[in-house]
């Protein structure tokens, strides 16, 4: 614009004076006066000089850098805890030192040159002069050019009224046409005007914008810069109290501490401790009567390993899966605090068993049980055999009567049941089995012989058992019997005869010929009668197995001793393990009877297995419930065998521990009937004594097999067969393998065979006996002899091969041998009593007159049982 000067352009654009008077100089334009006029050809010239500038600088400044960015890395290290919790501190160090994070920081400045700073804003003013020089430039144009537009129109307009040589009317219209033409000149300028100001508003706005963004962007890097700056101290003061807290961790650590030091963000966050319960839980714990270790540690919520140490302080060694009995059980869950529950398995037990236990109903005399006891020899299988045969075979047939175990006798004075198993073994395995069956025991003492050990064992168990005793004072036909030794030697212990004012009764005997056996018979009558023994009769039938054997033809075979009610063939029987319908019942005679009656001995076909001896029989309903309650007690046995077995087992352990040299016979027993066998299995077992320990391993009726065989061989066992032999295959197998086989007849045989072979076990024994002593008169020392003392043999012998002692006040001082024994100048073997001697003692030349000179030898003793 032609009237606008240097200033109010600059003005007008926002840019510095200075800048555009110094662009105005670089162009050439020496204006040093701002308020000078800015014309249009100078506002080109300018235009073009910054066009021209703008383009240099950018070439020029290619491959110059205008700011260097620095970048910076540093590492360093952090020791972090690997977790809280005091269990990773006590682990150990390796657990407790956690782990080290290798921390990398990145640091990123960016400086940017001064003058590229000032040439930057200088090319932004440049910019913007730009713009609004060529704004003018062009509003400046296009005045110009409407100007010379409206001249040109004026020249014709003129030159039309000067051709047409009109009135001079139309001349005074020019000058009234030039004010608008002037008018609107003067409006273009203005807009042009309007839209430069418009222009650098804008481009102001921008660079403000700019600005205020780039301190924006300072203020956010600076932010930025503190909060890392902030989380890398926080890290650090976490890393420095992590490590505080391991040494900590540590101390507790080692000293028991409960808890892990182990701080920071980790630990807090993953602190998971179990809370102790204030109180100890207890727990209502079921005991069955059987039950494994490990089954028990589970219902008391205990670990096993516990459970068994608790045992061990207990002296109870098991393993887990050992079954342990139910008081043992009780026992254990007291000792843990908990309560114990017994459970009783015996329900269907106790239902059925009821009725045997208390039998109701009406009640009748019945006949006595008689058993015959006494020591071995006197007569009691002799006494047995001949009531047998005078009173239960007499008139049979061959007098042949089937052995059953039992047999009832007639007598005047009613009937006596014998059980015919003689000894004290077989009325005392009964009793074990809780069978009180005998009413009477006649004792029988061999009236020449007198009362020996068993016939004071017989009377302790006849005692124990509160059974009354009728003496038979047998072998009364001997010449030699002495039947008031007999009554004296038990007045002794107390079984004083009716005549001396006692309440046995003692009848003299023969059992060999009979005399007395009547009124032996009488007097246990009379006995039992005074007795007033009774049964019910009217009751289920229920008895005690008196033995029982395997019959090839009819199977299990059993003795029952019937005692309360009647057993009727085709009642349903349970005893002990088995139960089965009576198919057949027979009397001692071997003849079938329909029933048994109470104090009857019968014979059972029908069982399903073999009942012990001493087993209860009894009728019951029902065979399913018979066959129920027989399964049960099968179990309840086997359990019962695991749990004798794994005792029997520990105990050995312990023995083998305590006693390195104890030794086990082992033995195989196989014999006709049960009530033998058991017999025979208790008193043979009764051998052991502390050295030697006697061990059945397997029992049972029957002939001796090749399984009897392999047993004994793999268990090293003595193989015995009481009233049975082996087989032929067993037979060949013992001689193949070299396994001896051992028969007996009589218990008292065997017990004595087995009690000699196990002396032989024992270990001699050494004793020492003196046989001479010396008293030490003088003593002299000779040249070649060395010391010599002069000594007389007070007693014995002194013989010089044996070693010797030296005692002074009789006191020990010496232990050795002769060196020299002589008498006079000869060298000799023995010195008796009463002579005097020349003594050299080996090796010790400090013998005194006043010594004594034992000489003594060493003996082997043989031990017996
Ligand atoms: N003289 C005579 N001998 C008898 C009499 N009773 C038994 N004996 C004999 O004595 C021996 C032993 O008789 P047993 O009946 O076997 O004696 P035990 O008491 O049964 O013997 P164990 O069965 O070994 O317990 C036999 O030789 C019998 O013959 C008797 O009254 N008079």
């Amino acid at each position: 614009m032609s009237q606008s000067t240097v200033r109010d352009f600059a003005e007008k654009t926002g840019v510095p004076l200075d800048r555009l008077l110094m662009q105005l100089r670089e162009a050439g334009l020496s204006t040093d006066d701002p308020d000078a006029e800015f014309s249009e050809s100078e506002k080109t010239t300018l235009l073009e000089h910054i066009r021209q500038t703008h383009g240099q600088r950018e070439e020029g400044e290619v491959g110059t850098p205008s700011q260097i960015t620095l970048k910076r890395r540093s590492h360093s290290q952090l020791k972090v805890p690997a977790g809280g919790g005091e269990k990773r501190a006590a682990r150990g160090s390796r657990a407790a030192t956690g782990k080290t994070v290798n921390v990398e920081v990145r640091k990123k400045r960016t400086y940017v040159k001064r003058s590229v700073v000032e040439a930057e804003a200088a090319e932004q003013d440049a910019q913007v002069l730009e713009r609004a020089l060529l704004a003018d430039i062009k509003a400046a144009e296009a005045a110009r050019h409407e100007a010379e537009e409206k001249a040109r129109q004026e020249a014709e307009a003129r030159a039309a009224r000067e051709a047409e040589a009109a009135e001079a009317s139309s001349a005074a219209e020019a000058p009234a046409e030039e004010a608008p033409s002037a008018e609107s000149e003067a409006a273009a300028s203005e807009e042009a005007t309007s839209i430069a100001d418009l222009e650098a508003e804008q481009q102001k706005a921008d660079s403000e914008a700019a600005r205020k963004k780039e301190i924006e962007d300072e203020k956010e890097r600076k932010r930025l810069e503190a909060e890392a700056k902030r989380e890398r101290e926080a890290e650090e003061r976490a890393a420095r109290k992590a490590a505080r807290g391991k040494g900590k961790a540590r101390k507790k650590a080692a000293g028991g501490g409960r808890r892990g030091g182990a701080a920071g963000v980790a630990s807090s966050a993953i602190q998971q401790e179990f809370e102790k319960p204030t109180a100890p839980v207890v727990r209502d714990v079921q005991v069955p009567e059987s039950i494994t270790v490990g089954e028990l540690a589970q219902r008391m919520s205990v670990k096993a390993a516990d459970l068994i140490k608790e045992m061990m302080k207990q002296g109870v060694m098991a393993t887990i899966n050992q079954a342990i009995d139910q008081d043992t059980a009780v026992l254990l869950v007291e000792e843990l605090g908990h309560r114990p529950h017994i459970v009783r398995e015996d329900d269907l037990e106790e239902e059925v068993l009821s009725q045997a236990t208390e039998p109701t109903g009406t009640e009748a005399p019945r006949p006595p049980v008689v058993t015959i006891m006494g020591h071995v020899d006197h007569g009691k299988t002799t006494l047995l055999d001949y009531i047998r045969r005078a009173k239960v075979a007499a008139g049979e047939a061959g007098g042949i009567t089937q052995h059953i175990g039992a047999y009832k006798v007639p007598t005047d004075r009613g009937e006596l049941t014998f059980l015919d198993t003689p000894g004290h073994e077989a009325f005392t395995a009964m009793r074990a089995r809780g069978a009180q069956v005998t009413d009477v025991v006649i004792l029988v003492v061999a009236a020449d012989d007198g009362v020996m050990p068993q016939t004071e064992e017989a009377v302790k168990h006849a005692r124990a058992a509160g059974v009354p005793i009728v003496v038979a004072v047998n072998k009364m036909d001997r010449e030699d019997a002495d039947p008031d030794r007999v009554k004296n030697e038990l007045a002794a212990m107390e079984v004083i005869p009716e005549e001396w004012g006692g309440d046995t009764q003692f009848i003299d005997c023969s059992a060999l010929n009979g005399t007395g056996v009547e009124a032996l018979l009488e007097a246990v009558a009379l006995q039992a009668e005074l007795l007033e023994l009774k049964a019910v009769v009217d009751c289920p039938g229920a008895g005690i197995v008196v033995e029982s054997s395997l019959d090839r033809g009819r199977g299990p075979v059993a003795t029952v001793l019937v005692q309360n009610g009647v057993l009727r063939q085709g009642d349903t029987i349970l005893s002990g393990t088995e139960f089965g319908r009576v198919r057949a019942l027979l009397d001692e005679r071997g003849e079938r009877v329909k029933s048994a009656g109470p104090s009857t001995p019968a014979v059972v076909l029908g069982l399903s297995g073999l009942p012990e001896a001493g087993d209860e029989v009894l009728v019951v309903e029902d065979e399913k419930k018979a066959r129920e309650l027989a399964d049960h007690r099968r179990e309840k046995s086997r359990d019962k065998r695991l749990q004798a077995q794994k005792a029997a087992k520990m105990d050995e352990l312990f023995s083998h521990i305590q006693e390195q040299d104890v030794k086990t016979v082992n033995l195989v027993i196989k014999g006709d009937v049960q009530g033998s066998v058991e017999a025979l299995t208790q008193s043979l077992t009764n051998l052991s004594t502390d050295e030697v320990r006697i061990t059945p391993v397997a029992t049972g009726v029957g002939a001796i097999n090749e399984s009897d065989v392999n047993l004994a061989m793999a268990s090293e066992a003595l193989l015995i067969g009481f009233n049975v032999r082996a087989d032929a295959k067993a037979r060949r197998l013992a001689q193949d393998n070299d396994v001896e086989l051992h028969y007996y007849s009589i218990i008292y045989d065997a017990i004595d065979q087995l009690r000699n072979a196990i002396s032989g076990m024992l270990e001699p024994e050494t004793q020492e006996q003196i046989i001479g002593t010396a008293e030490v008169r003088d003593v002299f020392r000779s040249s070649q002899l060395g010391q010599i003392a002069g000594c007389l043999v007070v007693d014995g012998v002194v013989r010089r091969s044996n070693p010797i002692r030296v005692l002074r006040d009789n006191v020990v001082v010496f232990e050795g041998e002769l060196e020299s024994l002589r008498r006079f100048k000869d060298d000799v073997k023995e010195v008796q009593s009463g002579t005097e001697c020349g003594i050299g003692v080996r090796n010790y030349n400090d013998v005194r007159a006043g010594d004594q000179i034992e000489c003594y030898e060493r003996i082997t003793i043989e031990r017996s049982l």
